[in-house]
């Protein structure tokens, strides 16, 4: 956790969230420009295979852009490798802000890659929702300002990412949709997918949404409230940064102390029921009918392309 005060950067290390907020261990780092900077921009790039990252010295402000062709799907090693990144950014006491994004111009993420949920031993299916579980624990809880900067399509695991982000920008254009389109597969979103969506549109809305697997034109999710900002496409990037300053400005213990205490109930009943929604997922995934519904799903998408 950093707080600001007098120019000085107070920094205590720990996911706040997931952790309880831990004592202050005091470092003094001269901050030389909390808004960004481009002209004193220092990137410093690190892990390239499925998405790279990119941290502004300056700003405190991290880039996480997905790059794994063809749709940014959400396979193991993908998630495993966020994870890892998250962690180190978290632990990085330049680090205050991460924005994420992706490389492919019309996809922001496919959601989880449906190939790891069919014909794929028990074992397997448990460490790959462990995976995501772990994904999704280190963005929900994170102790740095998130801003999703959808500049594509986003299903399911796509859209969870981003409800799990502090705010959303997408890019204004009607091809591009956005929600949690399970039960369209066939299958159910789980109860920490569906907290994420009821504290960011509520009760009512996420029910309804839920129910018909529902995917949202851009405009449409600005609605509902699912998204909080649109954005020209070419323009996203600049406006993420610029509200991600205005996000930086306000002193990160008060932040943080904020952001915990609104989203610490959600998480803890995740990390309270870890392993039976582990259990859970691997009963359900491999149940025969579900195997069917995501052998026809899988299907229907090669055919979608001939
Ligand atoms: C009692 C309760 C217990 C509950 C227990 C838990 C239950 C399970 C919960 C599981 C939660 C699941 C979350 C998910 O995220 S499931 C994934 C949902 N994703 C989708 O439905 C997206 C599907 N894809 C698309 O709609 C389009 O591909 C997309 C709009 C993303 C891009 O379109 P585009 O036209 O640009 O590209 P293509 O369709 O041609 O796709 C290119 C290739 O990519 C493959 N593809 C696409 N999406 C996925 C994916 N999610 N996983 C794996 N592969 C994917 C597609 O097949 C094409 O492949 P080929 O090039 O080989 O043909």
């Amino acid at each position: 956790m950093a707080v600001l005060l007098n120019g000085l950067r107070l920094v205590s290390s720990g996911n706040l969230s997931l952790h309880g907020i831990k004592s202050l261990q005091y470092k003094s780092t001269r901050i030389l420009c909390q808004l960004p900077c481009k002209s004193s921009y220092q990137g410093r790039p690190f892990s390239n295979k499925n998405m790279t990252v990119e941290l502004d010295n300056n700003t405190g402000v991290a880039v996480i852009q997905m790059k794994k062709p063809p749709v940014n799907s959400l396979s193991l090693e993908f998630l495993t490798e966020f994870a890892i990144n998250m962690e180190k950014l978290e632990m990085d006491r330049e680090c205050r802000g991460v924005v994420l994004t992706s490389s492919n111009p019309k996809i922001f993420s496919a959601g989880l890659d449906i190939n790891e949920m069919y014909g794929k031993t028990p074992e397997h299916s448990g460490e790959f929702w462990r995976a995501v579980q772990e994904m999704w624990l280190k963005l929900y809880g994170s102790n740095m300002v998130t801003i999703a900067a959808i500049n594509g399509s986003s299903p399911a695991g796509g859209c969870l990412m981003a409800l799990a982000c502090d705010y959303r920008i997408m890019a204004d254009n009607p091809k591009y949709a956005i929600g949690l389109n399970e039960t369209k597969l066939g299958i159910v979103a789980p109860f920490w997918f569906k907290d994420s969506m009821i504290n960011v549109i509520g009760r009512r809305a996420t029910e309804h949404s839920l129910q018909l697997g529902l995917m949202y034109s851009a405009s449409n999710a600005l609605k509902i409230g699912l998204v909080d900002q649109l954005v020209a496409q070419d323009k996203i990037m600049t406006h993420a940064l610029s509200v991600m300053s205005e996000w930086l400005a306000i002193p990160d213990h008060a932040r943080q102390i904020t952001k915990s205490m609104m989203r610490k109930p959600t998480l803890d009943r995740l990390l309270t029921n870890r392993e039976s929604d582990i259990q859970n997922f691997v009963n359900f995934i491999s149940k025969d009918s579900i195997q069917k519904s995501l052998q026809l799903y899988l299907e229907m998408l090669k055919q979608r392309k001939s």
